[in-house]
């Protein structure tokens, strides 16, 4: 059966509270099958104690979660979920090949499902090497490959590129989109924009604990914008945010209006009217950082300096 676009995870009004701190307020959340699901936010957002939810590793203080139609932390749920959250836990001085293993044996799964998932981190020429003699990388290559011993529908991965070299990432992302193209559904956090962008059909931004968009990457890659580097950079703010009236963001040193490419002309000539010196106008498409930075920060004017 196809199961293509059904929701695997449905969550209502999550809330998770330490004393004082709202740590997780009130999200709503839905991942489909056969979807890679980017959960995005900038430290501290929710995300881990999110995930943590999601697998039963903590109770909500309110709110509804269905994993896979059932209850996260039940062991139907657990049988067919994968999860990795916060550093993997393995024996130091076992071999990568050793502690899956165990893990294997642990959770009934056949002795050739280990070579199956080392040899789908890329692990295998490491296999029978000390974990603890392990790179970054290969600990958390480990890691997917544990959460993908059980064949798991749905895998769930918070932060697995955190830490890693510019290698290790690449290899990272090139195993996640492996899963997904795979079938396999996949919910991971992230902090970094351009990373989910890259991996992800769908991402969930969080920020203070609540969700603040959901949006389909491929989407939001369509979106153009006009990107503009011109002195005073006040004054070109100004001008664009109050004499076209459209809405404007620093990034970089630069400006970044949405604004359709076809009105660049009519742009150029505003700025130049009013004084401002344009030395950059350029259309492209626009990034996630944008749409974040937009999202994640509340203030109207942004401070140019
Ligand atoms: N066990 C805990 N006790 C008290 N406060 C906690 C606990 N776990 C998380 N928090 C707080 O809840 C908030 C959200 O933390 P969380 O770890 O979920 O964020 P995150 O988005 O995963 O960020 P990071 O990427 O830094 O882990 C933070 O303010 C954090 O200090």
């Amino acid at each position: 059966m196809n199961t293509t676009g059904v929701p695997l995870v449905e969550v209502i009004g999550l809330t998770k509270r330490y004393g004082d701190t709202l740590a997780v307020g009130g999200v709503d959340l839905t991942v489909l099958a056969g979807e890679v699901y980017g959960f995005l936010g900038p430290n501290g957002a929710g995300k881990t104690t999110t995930l943590r939810m999601l697998t039963g590793l903590i109770a909500p203080t309110a709110g509804t979660i269905k994993v896979l139609g059932g209850r996260p932390g039940s062991p139907e749920v657990l049988g067919k979920t994968g999860s990795m959250i916060e550093s993997p836990a393995f024996y130091p001085y076992l071999s990568g090949l050793d502690n899956l293993r165990l893990l294997a044996e642990y959770a009934e799964v056949a002795r050739a499902r280990v070579d199956e998932v080392l040899e789908l981190v890329d692990l295998k020429e490491r296999a029978r090497d000390r974990f603890s003699q392990y790179s970054l990388g290969m600990k958390q290559r480990l890691g997917v490959a544990a959460a993908l011993l059980k064949d798991p529908e749905l895998v769930i991965l918070d932060e697995p590129t955190n830490g890693l070299d510019p290698a290790g990432m690449r290899d990272m992302r090139r195993l996640i989109r492996e899963l997904g193209s795979e079938g396999r559904t996949v919910l991971l956090s992230s902090h970094l924009l351009g990373e989910v962008q890259q991996i992800c059909d769908r991402v969930g931004i969080i920020d203070g604990g609540k969700m603040v968009a959901e949006h389909n990457v491929e989407e939001l890659r369509g979106e153009q914008e006009l990107v503009i580097r011109a002195q005073p950079l006040q004054a070109a703010y100004d001008v664009l945010a109050h004499i076209l009236g459209v809405k404007v963001h620093l990034y970089d040193e630069t400006l970044r209006v949405q604004v359709d490419p076809g009105r660049a002309a009519e742009v150029n000539r505003v700025l130049v009217e009013a004084g401002v010196a344009v030395s950059e106008l350029h259309s492209t498409e626009r990034a996630l950082e944008d749409l974040f930075f937009e999202l994640t920060t509340s203030e109207e004017k942004v401070d140019v300096g």
